[in-house]
């Protein structure tokens, strides 16, 4: 189990995950267990989560704490997906659960970018480094899939097709980098929600198909980001608008602005703008500060690496 021969076990290790946005989101008729089947090409973007875990003493149990952009939106108890992933790989390996989690938040929250997730895949590497545990990705992968359906793309970042409820993942190829910006409301959106919503205005078909989707990759592996910009595709998206109509003007205004694609990113209510260079998304950004039409912009390039580690 343990992969620390002769080397001290670490006392502190911290991990950078990517948020994400979906580039191309199909998701079919909702199953009797709840969830709907998708057909969903990830992008991970520079947008990212970091999480500390420092060693606890022995009977401590998990604590947790948050800094950074809407840090006080984000729960500091059990509920946190941050926690349930350390409590999850403590409870598969049998270890004691004794661990300080920080996380500092770079992704928006609640805003379809798959933050809370990023943070999970983090805690599972940080606290399989910290406790020795010694997993191979495989079985981090399977955890991952069991705290969220997006958690897994959060452990292998860069670009992959996710299938089943989006946690079945294929990496696919891309070439170059693409120039991202992203429009956020103060306010999220209940992922639950917007499924919901989406049965009741649209319904999926029974079939969702990656083939829907072939001009998508063909633009990625060119690095072509004007045919990836036409390609964008989001079927939540009508349910997202359905909920937060205003959000209609932010796509609006990101058109006029030239950018290559605009879409709702997953669940919403962020909205994401492809750019053709980085002063073009921060000419993307200043349009909706200057419209009245974000809480906050940020800019940010896709693809970016998985869950890593910067130090042990
Ligand atoms: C929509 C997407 C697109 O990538 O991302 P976000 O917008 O949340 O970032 C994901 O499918 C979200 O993944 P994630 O946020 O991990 O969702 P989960 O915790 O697994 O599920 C939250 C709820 O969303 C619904 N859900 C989720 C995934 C799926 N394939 N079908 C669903 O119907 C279910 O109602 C579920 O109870
Ligand atoms: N570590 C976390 N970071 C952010 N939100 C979290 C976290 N753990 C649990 N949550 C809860 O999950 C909700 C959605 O999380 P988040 O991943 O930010 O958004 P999304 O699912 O839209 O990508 C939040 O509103 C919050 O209540």
């Amino acid at each position: 189990m343990s992969s620390h021969l002769s080397a001290a076990p670490p006392v502190a290790v911290r991990v950078r995950a990517p948020g994400k946005v979906n580039l191309s989101l199909r998701v079919g008729a909702c199953q009797d267990d709840g969830y709907h089947p998708l057909v969903t090409i990830f992008q991970a973007v520079s947008l990212a989560e970091e999480v500390e875990a420092t060693l606890a003493t022995p009977g401590a149990g998990i604590s947790l704490t948050v800094s950074g952009a809407q840090a006080d939106r984000v729960p500091v108890d059990e509920s946190n997906l941050a926690w349930r992933a350390a409590e999850s790989l403590a409870r598969y390996t049998g270890v004691d659960p004794d661990v300080r989690l920080h996380l500092h938040k770079g992704v928006p929250v609640a805003g379809g970018m798959a933050g809370g997730s990023a943070d999970a895949a983090a805690a599972l590497v940080a606290c399989d480094l910290l406790w020795e545990t010694g997993l191979s990705r495989a079985e981090l992968s399977d955890l991952a899939a069991g705290l969220g359906s997006d958690v897994p793309f959060g452990l292998v970042g860069h670009t992959a097709v996710g299938t089943g409820r989006g946690h079945l993942l294929t990496p696919a190829m891309s070439r170059g980098e693409f120039h991202w910006a992203f429009a956020v409301r103060d306010e999220g959106l209940s992922t639950a929600q917007v499924f919901r919503t989406f049965d009741e205005v649209v319904g999926g078909s029974a079939d969702v198909e990656l083939s829907d989707d072939t001009e998508l990759m063909q633009a990625l592996r060119a690095g072509d980001p004007v045919g990836l910009g036409r390609a964008l595709h989001n079927d939540l998206q009508a349910a997202t608008l359905a909920l937060a109509p205003e959000l209609g003007r932010t796509l609006e205004v990101a058109r006029d602005a030239g950018a290559l694609g605009a879409i709702v990113s997953g669940s919403g209510p962020t909205i994401a703008a492809l750019a053709r260079s980085r002063q073009h998304a921060l000419a993307i950004a200043a349009s909706w500060t200057a419209a009245g039409v974000a809480d906050s912009v940020h800019c940010a390039t896709g693809p970016a690496s998985g869950a890593r580690v910067l130090s042990s």
